[in-house]
């Protein structure tokens, strides 16, 4: 068994404006740290071997001010495949400090859904302007695209082909792993974990910030938890294997 959590980032500085943002690179805000450290202190227990993360800031602050409150303490270190040089010059020399490390990947397969000529455009003078209706069917239906962006279907073609190709192998290999992106990345990826119909996706909102556990087990992603309980000990019901590695975290620290 292994685990999955999936996090969308906390608050940026174009949610706070109510602005269309799809493959705008903007930062957190304040709110946006705060969760993202709030989100760390829910899942500082559960064991994460390996982090993906979008190309997007706004997902990688969230993954590594989430992971500054994991309760075992190692650092996650970003990849730096894009060439042999990058590879080369941030190559680490000790077993013993690769044991300690955690790897983020990063790839803009995870990136949120371009959102076309709505970036930048403020959400509800957009609505005002085109209709709530026609503003709704760009946001949440499967298959209508933004002008000239992508549908969500065009998202889940890069997000979940990425997700089964590069994700799944490390948890069939027993690792435990966080992907943090999106809400519509992380939308069509939930839609093909929990084998939502095109109808039933429409209703799919993610929050800033919260994080939301899986268990991948022969093959299968189950669902654990309500991900929006008060504290960290309602949120999620253990598996025997997480209440175990919980337990080790408690001896570490006696
Ligand atoms: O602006 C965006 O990129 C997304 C996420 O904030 O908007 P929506 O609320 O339509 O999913």
């Amino acid at each position: 068994e292994s685990s999955l959590i999936l996090i969308r980032h906390g608050e940026s500085m174009w949610n706070e404006k109510n602005l269309f943002t799809g493959c705008v690179d903007v930062p957190l805000t304040p709110k946006g740290v705060d969760e993202a450290i709030e989100a760390g202190k829910r899942i500082c227990n559960i064991p994460i071997d390996v982090i993906f993360t979008s190309a997007m800031i706004r997902s990688q602050m969230t993954a590594m001010l989430a992971m500054m409150q994991h309760r075992r303490k190692k650092v996650p270190i970003i990849t730096h495949k894009e060439s042999e040089q990058a590879q080369s010059w941030s190559k680490i020399y000790s077993e013993d400090t690769k044991e300690q490390s955690i790897p983020v990947i990063t790839a803009w397969q995870l990136n949120e859904r371009m959102y076309g000529e709505l970036q930048g455009l403020n959400k509800q003078e957009t609505a005002d302007r085109f209709g709530k209706e026609q503003v709704h069917e760009w946001r949440r239906s499967y298959d209508t695209p933004p002008p000239n962006g992508e549908s969500l279907e065009m998202c889940a073609d890069r997000a979940v082909s990425y997700f089964k190709d590069q994700v799944v192998p490390h948890l069939t290999a027993g690792k435990h792993v966080m992907v943090a992106a999106h809400a519509n990345s992380l939308r069509s990826i939930i839609m093909h974990l929990d084998k939502l119909t095109s109808q039933e996706v429409i209703s799919l909102e993610l929050s800033t910030g919260i994080p939301m556990l899986y268990i991948f087990k022969e093959g299968e992603f189950i669902r654990r938890g309500s991900p929006v309980g008060p504290s960290e000990a309602s949120v999620y019901a253990y598996t025997r294997n997480l209440a175990t590695y919980r337990d080790t975290l408690d001896s570490m620290v006696q």
